[in-house]
C-alpha cells in the first residue's frame, strides 16, 4: 500500500508538515513556499531566541515582519488601519507588523506576562500593522504555528520569488526544514485520510465490561485517536456515538472549570446502558488549542474574560476543531449513520460534511458542579450549544 505513488505522496505532505512543526517548536528557522513561489523564513515568536533571529536577519532577502491574527493584534491594542483591515468573513486573518528594533520578540506575543508587564504598550509604540506583501504565505506561517500549538504569531523573512525545486536546494544547503504551504493547508485532512487502525485491546472500563480500544495513527506517525467501542456495533442501524475532544484537566484530573469528566463517564455509561455504541476520543486539547494554550486561555478567564473571548485574546478562533479523523475513524469502522450525543451544531454539520449521516442528537448535558456555571452559560449563550 506504502509502494503506491498517490499515498506515499501524501505521507510524505504529512511528514513535511510535521517536521517543520517540530521545528518551530524548538525555536528553529522554517523555509515555507507557496504556490506562487513566494518564499518566507519563519520563527514561532514564543520560542524566537535572539540566535535565530539573527539568523533569519541574515538569511532574508527583506525586512522581516511579525505576523500574527487580526484578533491577538486587536488583543494587543493594535489599530488596524483600514485597507489592510479585512472585510466581513476575514474576522481573524493575518495582520503583519513592523519588527521593531530592540524588542525581543520572544517575549512581545506572549499574551499572560506581557499584559502585565506593559510590554505590549511598547509594541503598540514602537510598530504598527502593515499591508502584507504575500498573504497566503502570511496566512501559512500562522497555520503551522497553530497545528503545532503554538500561539499564533510569528516572525516571518520574506525570500524573492524563485522557480521550481531551487528553493527546496537551498534550504539543504542551509540545513533549514523546508515546507510547501499547499501541505500545511491540507495537513488536517491529509493527515485524516491516512490514519490507520494500529492496535486494538479488550480493555474491561467500570460499568462498561465488554469494552476495546482502537488506536488509530495517521501512515506518518501524526496526531492518534482512539475509539471506544463498546458491545457489538449493528451498522444497519444509526450508531450511538460521542465524540469526545480530549481534555487533560477534566477526564484526567477531575477538574471543575468544565463539564468533559462528567460527559466522558455518562457517554461511556448511557452507551454502555444501551448495549452498544462508540466513544471517539478525539486529541484536540482545548478546542484544538493544545493543554498548554488552554491553560493560558484560563488565566485570561481569571482576569474576566469568558472561554470565547480568552481564546481570541490569545488570537485564535473560539474553536478550532475539525472532526474529519472522527469521520475518517466511523467509515473505516464501517458506521455511516449515527445518533450523535452532544449539544453542539458544530459537531452535527462537520459529521454531515464528511460523510456521515446524524440520523438524531441525543442530549448530553449536565447540571452545574458549583464551578463551571460561568462556563455552561456562555457555551450556550455565545457558542451557540443547545443547552
Ligand atoms: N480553549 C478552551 N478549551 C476548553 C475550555 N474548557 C474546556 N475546553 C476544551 O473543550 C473541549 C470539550 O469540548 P466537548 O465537550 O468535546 O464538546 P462541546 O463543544 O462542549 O460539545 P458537546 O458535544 O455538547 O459536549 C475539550 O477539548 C476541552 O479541553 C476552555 O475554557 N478553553
Ligand atoms: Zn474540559
Amino acid at each position: 500500500m506504502s509502494s503506491s505513488p498517490a499515498h506515499s505522496r501524501t505521507a510524505s505532505a504529512v511528514a513535511a508538515v510535521e517536521r517543520a512543526m517540530a521545528e518551530l517548536r524548538r525555536g528553529g528557522i522554517v523555509v515555507l513556499r507557496d504556490a506562487d513561489g513566494a518564499g518566507g523564513l519563519v520563527i514561532a515568536a514564543e520560542s524566537c531566541g535572539p540566535r535565530a533571529l539573527q539568523r533569519l536577519q541574515g538569511l532574508a532577502q527583506n525586512a522581516p515582519v511579525l505576523v500574527t491574527t487580526r484578533r491577538r493584534a486587536e488583543a494587543i491594542g493594535m489599530e488596524i488601519p483600514p485597507h489592510i483591515a479585512g472585510g466581513m468573513g476575514e474576522t481573524n486573518k493575518p495582520i503583519t507588523i513592523d519588527l521593531p528594533e530592540g524588542v525581543p520578540v520572544d517575549v512581545i506575543l506572549r499574551p499572560h506576562e506581557s499584559d502585565r508587564t506593559g510590554r505590549h504598550v511598547a509594541l503598540r509604540h514602537l510598530s504598527r500593522p502593515v499591508a502584507s506583501h504575500a498573504p497566503g504565505l502570511a496566512q501559512s506561517a500562522i497555520e503551522l504555528a497553530k497545528l503545532a500549538r503554538l500561539l499564533p504569531a510569528v516572525v516571518l523573512g520574506p525570500l524573492t520569488r524563485d522557480t521550481g525545486n531551487k528553493r527546496r536546494d537551498w534550504a539543504r544547503e542551509q540545513d533549514l526544514v523546508y515546507v510547501d504551504a499547499a501541505d500545511v493547508a491540507g495537513y488536517e485532512e491529509t493527515a485524516s485520510r491516512t490514519l490507520q487502525q494500529v492496535a486494538q485491546a479488550h480493555v474491561p472500563l467500570e460499568g462498561a465490561e465488554n469494552a476495546r480500544i482502537l488506536a488509530w495513527r495517521p501512515s506518518d506517525g501524526g496526531k492518534e485517536h482512539l475509539a471506544i467501542v463498546v458491545g457489538e456495533i449493528d451498522t444497519t442501524e444509526p450508531v450511538l456515538i460521542r465524540l469526545h475532544s480530549e481534555c487533560f484537566t477534566g477526564d484526567l484530573l477531575g477538574s471543575l472549570r468544565c463539564d468533559c469528566g462528567v460527559q466522558l463517564r455518562s457517554a461511556i455509561a448511557e452507551i454502555a446502558k444501551h448495549g452498544s455504541g462508540v466513544l471517539l476520543y478525539l486529541a484536540q486539547e482545548g478546542r484544538g488549542i493544545g493543554l498548554v494554550n488552554k491553560l493560558r486561555a484560563y488565566e485570561l478567564q481569571d482576569d474576566g474574560f469568558d472561554t470565547i473571548d480568552a481564546n481570541e485574546q490569545l488570537g485564535f478562533d473560539a474553536d478550532e476543531r475539525i472532526y474529519a479523523p472522527a469521520a475518517t475513524m466511523l467509515s473505516r469502522m464501517g458506521i455511516q449513520r449515527v445518533r450523535l450525543m452532544t449539544n453542539n451544531p458544530e459537531k452535527i454539520a462537520q459529521l454531515e460534511r464528511y460523510g456521515i449521516e446524524v440520523a438524531a442528537r441525543v442530549q448530553h448535558s449536565f447540571p452545574s458542579n458549583g464551578h463551571n456555571e460561568n462556563y455552561l452559560r456562555t457555551k450556550a449563550e455565545r457558542a451557540g450549544h443547545l443547552l
